[in-house]
């Protein structure tokens, strides 16, 4: 009786209620002429503000009719786009959705939360490959390669370059060719510098080192950017450019670059003269090491390591070798994902330790520990040379650049694709179709994740008694996690570790004084404006004191 009538009582009121809009739009259009129609629009355009700003407390950002979230998006691109997105992020516990124009596909989840990249890296993988969008937009550069594939294509080369990367051969050609680099090529070039006086773009320089490093093991070729008087190398432009024009058609919409690439029109006329620039440079190495290899079965020749002749000794499902094109495609991925990586955390590392030389101090002190317990110490200035096994032993060294990375990650968001309806274990349903963005760089910046100083750079959090300890790969997300995890990492902190002691044994790296420093806005965490340092020579006896005050501990 009582839901009778209520409902007999709502009837009559919402019977009522229409009778009176009913006589409420009957008047209005008779008297329309006397209401004032700016009022009207007026009333509408504050409902439109108040119920667009209220959905900011719920979604994180106002979702505007038509535009959706757009302005927002284009007011955090005017500042620095990261801690944009870091702010909304740490206001909405870790994950929102954002909401492009209507008709457009600017639809994605965004989240920093450990548990949710958990499973979409490792758990329930197979439900989040890169997807048909991102195969399909860099798939003029990359073909079939790793970085740009999923399933058995991504399978095959990940099991075969898994082997490689950890078998003894490979560990001992990247030492040597890091070792060739940095003694005979990054040391002269910096001294020349030195000896000059003039500030140098620290970037540049480091950009040109891994681009070097990782063509030598990709290719087993060195193309020579870092040399004294830092020319440009064909290839390293071509490869350059191909990239950059390949990241602008993620901003492009999908038909525009697609009749532009149809009638070789502006930025894609640019890139396929950048491919052709890289595959001519692909095509021509492939050649000469056929040629190589064919004679090689005659004469005792030295065995070769590079991934190039790794891949060319393998045979596909059907028995044969693989295409020159999918050779291609597999080096030019792998220098895509080793080139910059190293170097720009590089970068930002020297820039750290710049404004935090006690961490610096620390360093040295690790320095001179090592060349402490050498039996003959006497390799001391500038014929100090690391040995790879010194190099491991560096935790301090590997805490800091961890740290940088946290803060500055090489890769600072990345994409995956939803195939099945699913849901995070945060309770945001993702919808098959739906892109999930992960923000990597936000998640340095989550006091859930790392505490209050979140902020401060403190190598010492990543130590236990002196020893490093590393995090879960869902928390410290720079490498990557799950079945993805970047193959090059071990290989990367080597590096980076390499470089890093080897210069500062020797150099004090000052950033030039109002040197402006912010990231660029591109798929690697470039200085937007590089970074100019002056090096000044370590002085030896400062060396010397650090060494004496061991001995006397
Ligand atoms: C500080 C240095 C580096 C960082 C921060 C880094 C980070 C990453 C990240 C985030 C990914 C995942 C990318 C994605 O799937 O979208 C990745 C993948 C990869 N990285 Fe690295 N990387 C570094 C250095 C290197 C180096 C030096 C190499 C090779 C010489 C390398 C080889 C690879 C490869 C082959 C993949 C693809 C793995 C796969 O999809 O299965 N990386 N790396």
């Amino acid at each position: 009786m009582t839901t009778l009538s209520i409902t007999t009582n709502f009837t009559s009121s919402s019977s009522s209620f229409s009778s009176s809009f009913r006589d409420f739009l009957v008047r209005g259009l008779i008297y329309l002429p006397e209401i004032k129609m700016v009022e009207i629009f007026l009333a509408i355009f504050v409902f439109l503000i108040i119920h667009s700003l209220r959905q900011r407390k719920r979604q994180g950002l106002p979702n505007w009719p038509f535009v959706g979230m757009l302005p927002s998006l284009i007011f955090g691109l005017r500042g620095d786009m990261y801690e944009w997105v870091s702010n909304v992020l740490c206001r909405q516990n870790g994950t929102f959705t954002f909401r492009g124009p209507w008709f457009t596909n600017l639809y994605c989840i965004v989240t920093s939360d450990p548990r949710n990249l958990e499973y979409l890296l490792k758990t329930n993988f197979s439900n989040f490959p890169k997807g048909e969008y991102f195969r399909n937009t860099v798939r003029d550069l990359l073909g079939d390669g790793i970085f740009n594939a999923d399933d058995k294509i991504w399978q095959t080369q990940r099991r075969t370059a898994s082997l490689e990367f950890h078998s003894a051969k490979f560990r001992q050609m990247t030492t040597e060719s890091l070792l060739e680099l940095v003694h005979a090529r990054l040391l002269p070039v910096l001294e020349d510098t030195m000896n000059q006086s003039i500030p140098i773009d620290l970037q540049d320089i480091l950009l040109r080192l891994t681009f070097d490093n990782v063509c030598m093991i990709a290719f087993g070729v060195d193309p020579g950017c870092l040399r004294p008087g830092l020319p440009e190398i064909p290839f390293a432009r071509a490869f350059e450019s191909a990239t950059e024009a390949t990241i602008l058609r993620f901003v492009i919409p999908t038909v525009i670059w697609k009749t532009m690439r149809f009638f070789n029109l502006g930025t894609e006329r640019k890139l396929m003269k950048s491919i052709e620039g890289v595959d001519d440079f692909a095509q021509e190495v492939i050649r000469s090491r056929k040629k190589e290899l064919s004679l090689e079965s005659s004469v005792d020749n030295k065995q070769r390591t590079d991934l190039l002749t790794v891949f060319m000794g393998l045979k596909d499902e059907q028995e044969q070798p693989f295409s020159d094109k999918f050779l291609r495609d597999i080096c030019v991925n792998f220098i895509l994902a080793g080139r910059d990586t190293s170097s720009v955390a590089l970068s930002w590392f020297f820039w750290l330790l710049n404004q935090n030389p006690e961490v610096e101090q620390k360093i040295l002190s690790e320095i001179c520990g090592i060349i402490n317990e050498r039996e003959d110490n006497k390799e001391k200035g500038n014929d100090f040379v690391l040995k790879p096994e010194e190099v491991k032993k560096m935790e301090y060294l590997q805490a800091a650049l961890s740290e940088a990375l946290r803060l500055y990650p090489s890769v600072p968001v990345d994409h995956k694709e939803v195939l099945e309806d699913d849901k995070f274990p945060d309770g945001t349903v993702v919808k098959k179709g739906t892109k999930v963005v992960y923000a990597i760089y936000a998640m340095g910046r989550m006091e859930e994740i790392w505490g209050k100083d979140c902020r401060e750079f403190k190598p010492e959090r990543w130590l236990n008694n002196g020893h490093f300890m590393s995090e879960s790969a869902y928390k410290f997300t720079a490498f990557n996690g799950g079945p993805r995890l970047c193959l090059g990492k071990d290989f990367a902190y080597y590096q980076m570790k390499f470089a890093a002691a080897s210069i500062l044994y020797r150099y004090r790296v000052v950033v030039v004084e109002n040197h402006p420093v912010m990231p660029k806005m591109a798929l690697t965490m470039y200085m937007k404006h590089g970074l100019k340092v002056k090096l000044l020579r370590r002085d030896q006896s400062e060396i010397q004191t650090i060494l004496n005050s061991m001995k006397n501990y």
